[in-house]
């Protein structure tokens, strides 16, 4: 769906599609446990979060070089573009790299070689937020801060990512208060698999500005009262929700009657070679399954703009608002 709209939960890596996932392991030498990209495919049957994680990080051991995150990035960005991305805000995980011995540098540079060009080539501008994981030790999630400041005026935010239960945001209090002397903005998964008290946790004890899905909120009617007074976005991956087993069926995902309840709701992808949709597609799949009309698909494109941090930028916002509000509907 070409609607104007921005992508603000999107793992670069879960961009990964088989088929580069073949063409970087030839390239660099690396021996995949799969036949062939139909077995790989095949293979995407998950159970939860867990099960999804550790196929997801396995298959990152391809990517090696600056040339292979600037691909990676590179095609998500071509294929966005045919989805109406205007505008996206790119998770990277940095441990994830790190730890198979690929350097920081070579990760965040690869991926900045694709986003500078997106404006000019694509027509979406981009920003790029670094996730720590939170089944890390804090002190690796300060090891990576520590190590991204050569490359900071390359990076918007901080987030948080990878297994939720039993890892509260409050594990990641002192990272969060460093990042935020350094001028990044805060962001952070809560309420995924995880309960309603870690969405309050990542406000209260992180102070962040978004909440990354925070589909769960919805068991706790006094945090949903909080979440609506005080405007805060929740970046919601519906197909996500429904491959990783949060919900039985998109029929029964609850965006519509967050959107009733008055919460700033946005539709994203979270890693959509793995979860069978970009975001045009999500937008597709939930207007279909949910009824959600012009107006209400209208009101998550708007929210995608409002809940993005184009601060720098309140004229291509205030453009891309006016286009959404323009927008004919085929
Ligand atoms: N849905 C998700 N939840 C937590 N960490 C992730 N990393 C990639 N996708 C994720
Ligand atoms: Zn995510």
């Amino acid at each position: 769906m070409s609607l104007p709209k921005a992508e603000l939960h999107l793992h670069i890596e879960g961009t990964l599609e088989p088929e580069l996932a073949f063409t970087l392991a030839a390239r660099n030498g690396v021996e995949l446990p799969y036949k062939d990209t139909e077995e790989l495919r095949r293979a995407y049957l998950f159970q939860d979060l867990q099960s999804f994680l550790d196929l997801y990080y396995g298959l990152m051991a391809v990517l090696h070089t600056e040339d292979d995150f600037a691909e990676l990035a590179e095609a998500y960005l071509a294929r966005a573009a045919t989805q109406g991305v205007r505008h996206a805000e790119i998770f990277f995980d940095p441990q994830a790299h790190t730890s198979r011995g690929v350097p920081i540098g070579t990760v965040i540079e690869g991926l900045a070689r694709a986003l500078d060009r997106s404006l000019e080539r694509h027509g979406i501008s981009t920003l790029l937020i670094m996730c720590f994981l939170r089944d890390e030790s804090a002190e690796s999630a300060m090891e990576t801060l520590d190590a991204a400041k050569p490359h900071l005026h390359r990076i918007a935010a901080v987030g948080l990512d990878s297994a939720e239960a039993g890892h509260p945001p409050s594990k990641f209090r002192e990272v969060y208060k460093a990042a935020d002397a350094l001028g990044l903005r805060k962001v952070a998964h809560a309420g995924e698999e995880g309960p309603p008290a870690y969405i309050r946790e990542a406000l209260d004890v992180l102070g962040v500005e978004r909440i990354d899905h925070g589909l769960r909120c919805m068991e706790d009617p006094e945090l949903v009262e909080r979440l609506v007074r005080e405007r805060v976005p929740l970046t919601l991956c519906p197909l996500s929700n429904v491959r990783l087993r949060a919900v039985d069926t998109l029929e029964e995902h609850p965006l519509a009657r967050m959107m009733d309840a008055g919460l700033l709701c946005t539709v994203n992808s979270d890693d959509p070679a793995y979860f069978g949709g970009y975001v045009g597609d999500t937008f597709h799949a939930v207007h279909e399954a949910l009824g959600l009309g012009e107006e209400r698909l209208r009101e998550l494109a708007r929210n995608s703009f409002v809940a993005s941090f184009l601060e720098g930028d309140e004229e291509r916002r205030a453009r891309l608002i006016a286009e959404v509000e323009t927008y004919d509907f085929p």
